[in-house]
């Protein structure tokens, strides 16, 4: 029975992050899906325009490159870097046809290079951006590039062509331009790609993932007019997109909690209007259990009542305000209608099992169950209650942080009549609760 219930477990966990996986893979597939239009689109243009156009993937990479620099995007970086030269040795050194043995060489080539400096990239750690950690990866891809378009400009590469492998010369697919060695190498940059993203789950892993299959279709498609063009332009908007998503993250997104953040609230109160009701929402004797269990559990605790107030909290938003401390705005709402939607919330905290961890458990599961069976049964769940402050937004009010102060005073009503409970500042409370919080 057990083992069933830990194989379903386990089944939860691949379909929740197969699930995750998919959900980051969602902007690419939307600027896939939009390549197309692009392309169509190009080939309506009249020669000039499209000169002009040729510069785009440049000025994306480098709005890209700031962006990266100002948000601290490493790994991003070095994706621009690559898709940039990528794209810069193609348009100086590739505009005639592959049947010239020179040009097939640097194709074969560049072929092999974008895909394996993909490789490396998506194995890096995100650990933002300095110059040593630049000084240290850069290099290897520029180097690679300038290799490549200083043989190509020296008229070097001609004379290499006897000397390329088979797998470079035979085709993977009919039709399809790809080599076998580069099929191969993309094939691996897609199978890092894909486990890397499967398990680390950012949505930079899912760029540089679309960023290898896309420029594997390029590669594959490459006797297309415009193709490079729109390939590395619609790769390098996805990474733009990728960093501002992450730098809005880091602004309005609180990591422990996954909720939005303070900032975020007062985003929402600028907008609110006139018609809403805020609860500052304080989760009671916090400080135990961080003395008690460590401030791990203590964080534990946290996400909890984040992820049971998103759930019950039906038809108001959720912010982590900071500490232990929540807020719930009902847009549109008055007191009398948000009190008893607040009441849920405090009672779906309040019969929540919280499961302790212990935080000697040894690693082992056999070791763990002597120890369990050792030392008898133990109460390993605590309950965790909240207090609940409500204040609705009325003519008195000057702005939102009057709103929140007086929610505030509620809160502490809340708490001096003796924790897990709601008050509301102009309506009676619905009833009192029959427990009383004990941390
Ligand atoms: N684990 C953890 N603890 C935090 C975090 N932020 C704040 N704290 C702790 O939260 C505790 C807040 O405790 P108090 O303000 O004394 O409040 P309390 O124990 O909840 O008591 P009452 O509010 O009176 O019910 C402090 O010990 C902080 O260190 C966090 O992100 N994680």
């Amino acid at each position: 029975m057990l083992g069933c219930w830990h194989r379903f477990r386990g089944f939860g966990l691949l379909q929740y992050n197969l699930l995750k996986t998919l959900k980051l893979l969602l902007p690419a597939l939307a600027l896939a899906l939009l390549s197309p239009l692009f392309y169509g689109w190009l080939q309506e243009f009249d020669y000039a325009l499209l000169k002009l156009l040729g510069h785009l993937p440049t000025l994306l990479a480098v709005i890209s490159l700031l962006l990266c620099i100002s948000f601290n995007q490493g790994r991003l970086l070095l994706a621009t870097v690559n898709l940039l030269l990528l794209y810069l040795v193609i348009q100086h050194q590739l505009q005639s046809s592959l049947n010239i043995p020179s040009n097939f060489v640097l194709f074969s080539l560049l072929s092999l290079l974008f895909p394996a400096l993909q490789i490396l990239i998506s194995f890096l750690p995100e650990r933002g951006l300095s110059m040593r950690w630049l000084a240290r990866r850069l290099p290897i891809i520029v180097a690679g590039y300038l290799f490549c378009w200083l043989a190509a400009v020296n008229n070097l590469l001609s004379d290499w062509i006897s000397s390329l492998p088979v797998g470079l010369i035979q085709l993977a697919f009919e039709n399809w331009l790809i080599s076998q060695w580069a099929a191969f190498v993309f094939l691996l940059a897609g199978l890092a790609g894909s486990l890397i993203l499967y398990f680390r789950g950012t949505l930079a892993d899912a760029a540089l993932l679309t960023a290898s299959l896309g420029c594997a279709i390029m590669i594959s498609l490459f006797n297309l007019p415009y193709i490079s063009l729109t390939a590395v332009s619609v790769c390098l908007l996805l990474i733009l997109f990728t960093i501002l998503f992450n730098s809005y993250s880091m602004a309005f997104i609180d990591e422990l909690t996954q909720l939005p953040g303070r900032r975020a609230l007062e985003n929402t109160l600028s907008s609110a209007g006139r018609r809403y009701t805020l609860a500052m929402v304080d989760v009671d004797h916090f400080k135990k259990f961080n003395d008690t269990y460590g401030h791990d559990v203590g964080d534990q605790v946290l996400r909890m009542v984040a992820s049971q107030m998103k759930k019950a909290a039906k038809g108001a938003s959720v912010y982590r305000y900071g500490g232990e401390e929540f807020t719930l705005v009902f847009r549109g709402m008055d007191e009398a209608t948000a009190l008893p939607i607040a009441d849920k919330v405090r009672q779906a905290i309040a019969d929540y099992p919280m499961r302790i961890r212990d935080k000697d458990r040894p690693d082992d599961e056999k070791q763990g169950r002597k120890k369990r069976k050792k030392r008898g049964p133990t109460k390993d769940t605590e309950q965790v209650c909240i207090s609940i402050g409500l204040c609705q937004k009325t003519d008195q009010h000057k702005d939102s942080q009057m709103v929140i102060k007086q929610a505030d005073e509620a809160l502490y009503m809340a708490k001096q009549q003796g924790r897990n409970r709601c008050i509301a500042s102009h309506t009676k409370s619905p009833r009192k609760p029959k427990v009383t919080a004990t941390a």
